[in-house]
């Protein structure tokens, strides 16, 4: 699914009332009508005070809609006009006509004395700012915004958190309400999946409004939701006469005394995902826990303790290198020749990534499309730091196109770039958040890569499946007691997923819980 901007998502408005002859007004009453049923379905009629707040744009003329539907249907509602400008647009007056025609006349609230009683047991939906908001609000429009954030009330949002841009940082953060859940129309918005959000977005889910699917696809969008439905195609079915060799060989290069748990899970996830034969190469010590742990992995050895010398006699296909080596100097320069020397395909994890970031001269070396799989704060001394997560992710983008590699930016929304392209991952919950979950992943795009798998897709593809494995566990077990091995444990489960039919059509309507 793609992730439009707020100019986009105007564009494509546009276009969808010219190309489907679909008139603003009508666009309006289905997607606030979608929004008034998703809320009937859930309250079955029952009788809680509903505080309906509209602005004077279109978001409010959304409001105008929802308050009508549930009015005619008996709700108990209040609606209120919050009338920070006298720039009504069409549809919103539209709306307004057609509210007073049954008999409903909304309260304007021009100023603080104007707020209404909130009790904690209402609801209150928030229509007041959408796509159109261009500066922080101001004046008795944010006073009511920390007032109804005061009251602790659900709050549905509708399209967006008002306050909130869709695609832009904002500074003041004291004037955006916080929404309980999102409703939020056609593509999730940026600032969903960024957690400098984390207390305004907490759940979300797309509503989808029947926008013209050709305008959003000429629009040729470079940032991606990926949902089960771009996944699926990414899959590649097993031809009958394969054998081990068609599937590749992978090398995974890690581990140090004491660590050598890490590259025995990244050496056990290569060989799960399906990779035709796996190499470890560790340190010496090393040896006999890996031949215990994984008997179908064959083991080189480097020094007793530590890598230093990476003078493997295998040939693989890919290699996938980091997790538990450490930065020790001996290791540090051992790994800097290899950098120099290498030709083959990279996946870098951990500690593979600190020693690039103390020598970043090395980067030249690394082949076109290494995938790197850093958690934030490998990823701030690999490109440095920044003042917002729009500002990261743009810095993130230009070390992408400079150095021809491909980051998977580990987070609450995982995020692979590439050059330009984002593609945000959509499964995933905090029971991953636990020890060795790094060295799992490393070990799946890898294994990946082997079979055959290019590397952006290989890591779109493992990071879904990664974060797939915890959704599905997550129904049967704890967070707390879901561990690293658990992920391989679920991993055919999050694979055998991608053939079941039912859950494809429920995708573009899932909820998305943000987990920060
Ligand atoms: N057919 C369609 O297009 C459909 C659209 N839909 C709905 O429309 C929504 C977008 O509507 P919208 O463009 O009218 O913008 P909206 O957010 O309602 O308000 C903009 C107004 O606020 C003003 N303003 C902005 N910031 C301000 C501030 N800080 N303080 C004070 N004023 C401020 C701004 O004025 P200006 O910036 O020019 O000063 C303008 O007057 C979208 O989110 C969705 O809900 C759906 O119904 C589906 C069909
Ligand atoms: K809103």
């Amino acid at each position: 699914m793609y992730i439009l901007s707020s100019k986009q998502l105007a564009q494509v408005d546009k276009a969808t009332i010219k190309n489907k002859a679909i008139t603003s007004i009508d666009l309006m009453e289905h997607a606030a009508t979608l929004c008034f049923q998703w809320l009937h379905t859930r309250l079955q009629g029952q009788n809680i005070k509903i505080h309906v707040f509209c602005g004077i744009g279109n978001n409010g003329g959304d409001g105008l809609v929802i308050a009508r539907h549930l009015f005619q249907h008996g709700y108990n509602v209040n609606c209120y006009i919050v009338n920070f400008s006298d720039k009504r647009t069409d549809e919103f007056l539209t709306n307004y006509d057609r509210l007073k025609e049954i008999g409903e006349w909304p309260t304007v609230i021009n100023n603080e004395t104007n707020f209404p009683k909130i009790s904690f047991e209402d609801i209150v939906i928030d229509a007041i700012f959408g796509n159109g908001l261009s500066r922080s609000p101001e004046g008795f429009t944010k006073k009511l915004i920390q007032y109804i954030n005061n009251t602790k009330v659900f709050t549905l949002a509708i399209d967006m958190p008002s306050g909130l841009f869709g695609d832009k940082s904002v500074t003041k953060k004291d004037a955006i309400l916080k929404a309980g859940h999102i409703l939020s129309f056609q593509t999730p918005k940026l600032a969903f999946l960024l957690s400098e959000n984390k207390e305004f977005v907490n759940t979300w889910e797309i509503i989808d409004i029947g926008l013209d699917e050709e305008s959003i696809n000429n629009l040729q969008p470079k940032i991606n939701f990926t949902t089960k439905s771009e996944i699926i195609p990414l899959y590649k079915p097993k031809d009958k006469w394969s054998h081990k060799g068609t599937f590749g060989h992978s090398l995974i290069i890690g581990g140090s005394f004491g660590k050598i748990g890490a590259i025995t899970l990244t050496s056990k996830a290569t060989l799960k995902i399906g990779s035709g034969l796996v190499t470890a190469y560790v340190p010496k010590c090393g040896y006999n826990i890996l031949q215990i742990a994984i008997p179908e992995v064959m083991v080189e050895v480097d020094d007793d303790k530590l890598l230093t010398y990476f003078n493997f006699k295998t040939k693989p296909s890919v290699i996938g290198i980091g997790p538990g080596m450490g930065t020790a100097e001996k290791t540090a320069l051992g790994y800097e020749k290899f950098i120099k020397e290498n030709k083959l395909p990279l996946v870098i994890d951990a500690d593979g990534i600190n020693i690039l970031a103390q020598n970043k001269t090395l980067l030249k070396y690394l082949p076109k499309n290494t995938v790197l799989t850093p958690h934030p704060k490998e990823l701030e001394r690999l490109i440095g730091t920044w003042k917002n997560d729009y500002e990261k992710l743009t810095i993130a983008k230009q070390f992408s196109k400079n150095y021809n590699i491909i980051l998977v930016i580990k987070g609450t929304y995982t995020v692979i770039i590439d050059n330009e392209f984002m593609y945000f991952n959509s499964t995933g919950n905090p029971a991953l958040a636990t020890a060795g979950s790094g060295d799992i992943l490393t070990g799946i795009i890898t294994g990946l890569i082997a079979q055959g798998y290019k590397p952006k897709y290989a890591a779109i593809f493992g990071v879904y499946l990664h974060g797939k494995t915890a959704d599905i566990a997550i129904q049967e077990t704890s967070y707390e007691t879901f561990t690293a091995s658990s992920i391989l444990e679920y991993l055919p489960d999050a694979i055998l997923d991608l053939f079941n039919q039912e859950q494809i059509n429920e995708v573009g309507n899932e909820e998305n819980e943000s987990t920060t």
